[in-house]
């Protein structure tokens, strides 16, 4: 008896992608197309978006359902970040965009934790899988940085350096686990109004190239222009050049960072979190401040705000302190809802 074995086309897909907080984001200036030069270090969490993608007939078209606890706030339509992701795939193979998609949310919904930019890279890798379209890592991650900044970061996971729009990225090596707790408002912030404040208090609006970017910390420097690190200013090359250049801030500055991340070190790794857009962040919503200030009252490692925010990141000593430090602002009524993490975490997985 002889007989070939055809394995029968999967009828579905499902990919796992974790969302992030961003350890260090550093902001120069606005280049002339509408993004800002960023230096900054990604690390995934462990809480992650689920795509599925699933053969349909011929002619079908895309279709979209959204399951998880913030659902409602995600549109349902060609404008969804996994609709665009598989229309891209398609698009760049020449393949029938025939799929149905299911998206389970499991990251918060406009927080700054890239929930829709994991989407995306989910679908992409299961919209490629399904279709057998035989897509390299480069090209997943080329077609994720034509979708958002934030896209190629969720496909590659764990701990990266991100350059230029935050989508020219390099892995660092990190050791260990670390834990972390979130405060997730019931309402999002929309990335580029955070990014349009960061320009106002910067000065930066009308007046390209002569630019300061506030800090959290009350610093301010030239934004472009090489950071000043213990006092000492290294000036080459002007804040002009740097803007259209569209250069982005030395990542230089963050060499205790990296040495923490290296070390497994949770308490330098506290001491050295910054993010430049939180001044911006908190501006718009100062109850942030607050939020912040529970967690330090409950002893955090260190607390920013994650991304273009609202949700506040705290880092704690261990998975019991995290809990702890939820619990504090849910007795403070500090957030709509508590969330707690591990991180790092990996990037898109297909499952089963
Ligand atoms: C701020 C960050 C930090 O990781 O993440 P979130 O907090 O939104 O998750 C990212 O830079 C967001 O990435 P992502 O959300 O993918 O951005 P995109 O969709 O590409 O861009 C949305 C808008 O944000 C602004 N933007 C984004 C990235 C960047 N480097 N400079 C910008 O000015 C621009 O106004 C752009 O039109
Ligand atoms: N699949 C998706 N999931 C979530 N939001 C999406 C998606 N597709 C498009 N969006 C839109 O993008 C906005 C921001 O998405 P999200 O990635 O959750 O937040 P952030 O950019 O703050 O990290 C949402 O308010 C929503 O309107």
């Amino acid at each position: 008896m002889s007989g070939h074995l055809h394995a029968a086309p999967e009828p579905s897909v499902t990919v796992r992608t974790p969302g992030k907080v961003n350890l260090v984001l550093r902001s120069g200036a606005v280049r002339d197309d509408g993004y800002h030069p960023l230096s900054t270090v990604f690390q995934a969490v462990s809480l992650f978006e689920e795509v599925t993608a699933t053969h349909v007939a011929p002619g079908a078209g895309i279709s979209l359902t959204v399951s998880g606890p913030q659902a409602d706030l995600v549109p349902l339509d060609e404008t969804n970040l996994a609709w665009r992701a598989a229309r891209a795939v398609a698009d760049h193979t020449g393949m029938d965009a025939d799929v149905a998609l299911h998206v389970h949310k499991g990251v918060p919904v406009a927080g700054g934790m890239a929930g829709g930019s994991a989407d995306a890279a989910a679908a992409l890798v299961a919209c490629d899988a399904l279709w057998d379209a035989g897509l390299s890592r480069q090209e997943l991650t080329m077609l994720g940085a034509g979708l958002g900044a934030d896209v190629p970061f969720a496909l590659l996971g764990h701990t990266a350096v991100g350059t230029g729009r935050g989508d020219v990225l390099t892995p660092v090596l990190t050791r260990g686990e670390f834990h972390w707790a979130f405060a997730v408002q019931a309402e999002g912030l929309s990335t580029p109004s955070v990014f349009a404040r960061f320009d106002e208090l910067s000065g930066e609006v009308g007046a390209p190239g002569g630019a300061a970017t506030s800090r959290s910390d009350g610093e301010t420097r030239n934004a472009g222009a090489p950071p000043r690190t213990g006092g000492e200013t290294r000036v080459s090359g002007g804040a002009a050049e740097a803007v259209h250049a569209g250069r982005s801030p030395d990542p230089g500055e963050d060499a205790a960072l990296m040495a923490a991340l290296r070390a497994g070190d949770p308490t330098a790794l506290g001491e050295a979190l910054h993010n430049d857009l939180q001044a911006a962040a908190v501006d718009l919503r100062p109850e942030l401040a607050r939020v912040m200030e529970v967690a330090e009252e409950a002893g955090t490692l260190g607390t920013l705000v994650s991304g273009s925010g609202p949700t506040i990141a705290a880092l704690a000593r261990s998975r019991r302190h995290a809990l702890a430090i939820a619990a504090a602002w849910t007795a403070a009524g500090a957030a709509s809802t508590v969330w707690t993490a591990t991180g790092p975490a990996p990037g898109a997985r297909i499952m089963g």
